[in-house]
């Protein structure tokens, strides 16, 4: 298991430091206390200020953030702007200061433009990430506090538990059943136990004392002596050499692809105008400058832009409804999901766990077990899970115990041992899922208090018992002792066996009354839903059904760990329920689904979690949860209520609607006014627009497009899954665009043979109805529905006939003069008029033929919203 959700949280300086002669972990405690210059009661505050100055923060990657001047620099090298740049020398060279100072105007807006907002999204998103970021536990003047991981130094010591992140390389001081996952530096999926200096035995080689940054602890305890930070921890060298790029998500192939096809046919088109240009007259500075205008206008150049604001402004909307975007590009994923996993407890439960009583083998009451499942809880290391909160919040668990040893809880066998000691008594108390427990077991203890042999039957009784049980809604924890000799004081996993089964602990967790509806909108919404649980099946369906959900066909762990991975996909089709899976089960289930073609989130809080959460396509944490959890999280919810998700989800679609709008405005109708205008100079004896109005008219266009992000989206464009769709794009464009040429050609027929008008009127009357038809077919084509039935964002009004006015008042008023425009009939005008208003007609009757979704986008959501996963 890899784990980018650590290489995301980067950027900043990192550190240089001269390596040490030999790797830091076979150096001994001693020796790298003294050469820290710290104690095992940390740093004073004063001296880790000082030492964060010294070596700067703990982040891994140093390149990310670039300079403003590198920015600007890598704006100024982009192709189109080296063009314009190249065009506004040889029009200051030639004299022609207008054009010079026009297009130096439109380089300036565009990369000011560019600059600002991503500087704006950019810091918004950043502050988002920060609110959610992790902190580590370390000893700092001697007492232990929170503090966020950036901040911490060499010579810190950091006390680490289940659930957290190594934050930096060090060593191990102190473990107690410490368990890493280093699968993210060595690949290996092995949890690996870390143990102080020198190690129980192990090879120099073996860092069993080492711990590295970006690796998780899986289980137990352990306290940190760190050595390294930032860049200088291995994490850090791997995570700069990748640069911590992401891989990009559909949707972003799919913007790329469509700006390289817009880029190989803007080449083409102005490789054909000087062509022919060529040809009839001559290559002239003004035909030259036509053909660099049009590659101007025919750039999306404000895409990138539009893409970043609209999923900036869409992540700090989500925020105020309670949900932090840690990855950007998750927005789409998420308006995309047409599949969310999530675990039960606390999305599904109120996650207010209760011990509502305990009962023996025979089913009757018995307060024996809870007494022993307390002692448990009480000593067993590691993270306690909220069923040991509710267990000590109950009472506490009989004096006089201590322990000797313990083999602390983890997911995979889902139970925790402990070995205790009072006067020469030794007790071994095993606590976990009853099934586990139950198979671990050989005696039954009786009322009395004495082991009678359990058979066959009797485990069947039992087995039945727990049926039962979970079937009314109770979760429960199997409880089970063994005496030991006095001589023990150590624990082996091998003397988890030939217990005697005391009985279970009943838990009760309120089922979350606004569950169904949460999962009814969801549902409603184009996305399945499947729960996917580390308890038992009884357990699931009983919740299932108080709350009503439309669930079928449940899976068990033991069967996933039988099927081969596209046996596990076709399974996962039919069912919504996966009880007693173990974690790496939860992530083998999301890559099927993903296989299958779905859009997958997965929602969870443990660290069981994580491995999944990383696996989907947006993965989602609580803000309760735990660090490995958040870590690997794209999105995290504030409040853990599926509600606030299904909103996440429509602003997703939103977004992405938003920006389709800006990619249909791109690929319609200004492309079909560039192109008229390529064309038109083939049969005109001039050019239809000089080149600085066309620069103008790109400019205006540009200023009425701001408003896109703002815009609202219809309910039904909410509806359902919303995923990247070339063929609805190039379909748009192949009605939209001739369509748009259409009435461009009858504008020059009615200018040249209608009126008979000179060169200069009929660039200013060109020049109006070019920009009036762009501009206001934004108003229709931003809906499926008619456009009066969809009210505008006000912004978007603005923008937008702000933009038209100022085109009118340039070419109606003797300012366009200045740019060679002529004054324009009352007639030609009117005319011009007619010819807009027919257009707009026109794309609006059109649209809908235009504006459907091609036949498989149509299957995708037709899947999503009827059953068949
Ligand atoms: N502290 C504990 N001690 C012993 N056993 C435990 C403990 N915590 C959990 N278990 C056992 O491990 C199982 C899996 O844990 P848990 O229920 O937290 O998994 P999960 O997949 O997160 O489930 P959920 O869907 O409820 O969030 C539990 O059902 C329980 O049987
Ligand atoms: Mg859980």
């Amino acid at each position: 298991m890899d784990q980018p959700g650590s290489a995301r949280r980067t950027s900043g300086r990192g550190t240089t430091r001269s390596a040490d002669p030999a790797v830091f972990w076979q150096q001994g405690d001693a020796a790298l206390l003294a050469r820290l210059e710290t104690r095992p009661g940390g740093l004073s505050a004063e001296e880790a200020g000082a030492r964060l100055q010294r070596f700067g923060p703990n982040v891994a990657v140093t390149g990310l953030k670039r300079s403003l001047a590198a920015k600007i620099g890598r704006r100024l090298a982009e192709p189109l702007v080296a063009i314009l740049l190249i065009a506004a020398a040889i029009s200051g060279g030639t004299g022609d200061w207008q054009s010079f100072f026009i297009i130096v105007a439109i380089v300036l807006m565009s990369i000011t433009l560019d600059l600002v907002q991503e500087q704006k999204a950019e810091a918004a998103v950043e502050a988002l990430r920060r609110s959610v970021a992790v902190s580590a536990r370390v000893r700092r003047d001697g007492v232990a506090r929170d503090v966020p991981v950036r901040e911490i130094v060499p010579g810190d010591i950091v006390e680490l538990a289940a659930g957290k992140l190594v934050p930096a390389d060090g060593v191990v001081l102190a473990a107690h059943g410490a368990l890493a996952n280093e699968a993210v530096l060595t690949g290996e999926p092995y949890l690996v136990e870390k143990h102080p200096w020198p190690g129980a035995g192990t090879a120099p080689a073996d860092a069993s004392n080492g711990l590295f940054a970006g690796t998780t602890i899986t289980g137990g305890e352990a306290v940190m002596l760190v050595v390294e930070t930032g860049a200088a921890t291995r994490f850090g060298a791997i995570s700069a050499s990748l640069q911590a790029r992401e891989p990009p998500t559909a949707f972003e192939r799919g913007l790329h692809a469509l700006g390289m096809l817009i880029l190989r046919l803007t080449g083409f088109l102005v490789l054909f105008v000087l062509l022919t240009q060529m040809l009839r007259q001559g290559l002239t500075l003004e035909s030259f400058l036509f053909a660099v205008a049009l590659a101007v206008g025919l750039t999306p150049e404000l895409l990138p832009m539009v893409t970043t604001v609209t999923l900036a402004r869409g992540a700090v909307r989500m925020a105020r409804r309670q949900v932090v975007v840690k990855r950007l590009s998750a927005i789409h994923d998420l308006g995309a999901m047409d599949v969310l996993c999530t675990d039960k407890t606390g999305t599904l439960t109120e996650a207010r766990i209760a011990l509502a009583g305990s009962f023996g083998p025979d089913g009757a009451a018995c307060a024996r077990v809870a007494d022993l499942a307390r002692l448990n809880s009480a000593f067993a290391a590691g993270t306690r899970s909220a069923l040991d909160d509710a267990l000590l919040a109950d009472g506490a668990p009989p004096p006089g115990w201590r322990c000797l040893d313990d083999l602390p809880f983890d997911f995979e066998r889902r139970r925790a041992a402990v070995l205790l000691a009072q006067g020469d008594e030794r007790l071994m108390i095993v606590k976990g899922a009853p099934e586990a427990v139950l198979a671990l077991s050989t005696r039954v203890e009786a009322p009395d208090g004495t082991a009678l042999a359990l058979d066959d039957a009797g485990r069947a009784r039992l087995a039945a018992l727990i049926e039962q049980k979970g079937r009314e809604g109770l979760r429960l924890l199997g409880v089970a002792v063994r005496q030991a000799p006095e001589s023990r004081d150590t624990l082996v996993a091998a003397d988890e066996a030939g217990l005697v089964f005391a009985g279970c602990a009943a838990f009760l967790d309120p089922p979350k009354a606004s569950a169904s509806g949460a999962v009814a909108r969801l549902m409603a919404a184009g996305v399945k839903v499947k729960i996917i649980s580390g308890d038992g099946a009884a357990v699931v369906e009983h919740l299932v059904g108080a709350l009503g959900l439309p669930a079928r066909g449940i899976v068990t762990g033991d069967e996933i760990a039988r099927l081969s991975d596209t046996a596990l996909a076709t399974r996962c089709l039919h069912a919504d329920l996966f009880v007693r899976v173990a974690p790496d089960q939860k992530r083998r289930i999301v890559l099927a689904l993903r296989r299958r073609g779905h859009t997958v989130g997965f929602l969870g809080d443990g660290i069981n979690d994580a491995p999944a959460i990383h696996a989907a396509d947006v993965g989602l944490s609580v803000e309760g949860g735990t660090d490995v959890a958040r870590e690997a999280a794209d999105v995290i919810l504030l409040n853990s209520d599926l509600g606030v998700l299904a909103e996440g989800v429509s602003e997703g679609r939103r977004t992405y609607a938003n920006i389709m709008k800006y990619i249909r405005m791109g690929t319609s109708s200004n492309f079909g006014n560039m192109l008229s205008m390529a064309f038109a100079s083939l049969f005109l004896p001039f050019l239809p627009l000089a080149p600085l109005q066309i620069l103008l008219n790109n400019l205006i266009y540009d200023l009425s497009e701001i408003g896109i992000p703002f815009d609202r989206a219809d309910p039904e464009a909410l509806a359902a899954p919303r995923a990247w769709d070339m063929g609805g794009v190039l379909r748009f464009t192949l009605v939209m665009g001739p369509l748009s040429s259409l009435f461009d050609l009858a504008t020059f027929g009615v200018l040249t043979w209608g009126f008979a008008v000179d060169v200069d009127t009929f660039r200013t009357a060109w020049f109006v109805e070019s920009i009036a038809t762009q501009i206001l077919v934004i108003f229709l084509i931003r809906t499926a529905r008619p456009f009066w039935l969809s009210r505008p964002d006000p912004i978007l009004a603005m923008t937008s006939l702000g933009a038209l006015a100022l085109a009118l008042v340039l070419a109606l008023t003797p300012l366009g003069r200045m740019v060679g425009f002529a004054a324009v009939p009352a007639g030609v005008l009117l005319a011009i008029a007619g010819l807009t208003l027919a257009y707009l007609v026109a794309a609006e009757a059109l649209k809908r033929l235009a504006m459907r979704p091609t036949s498989h986008a149509r299957q995708r959501r037709h899947r999503s919203a009827h059953g068949g996963a």
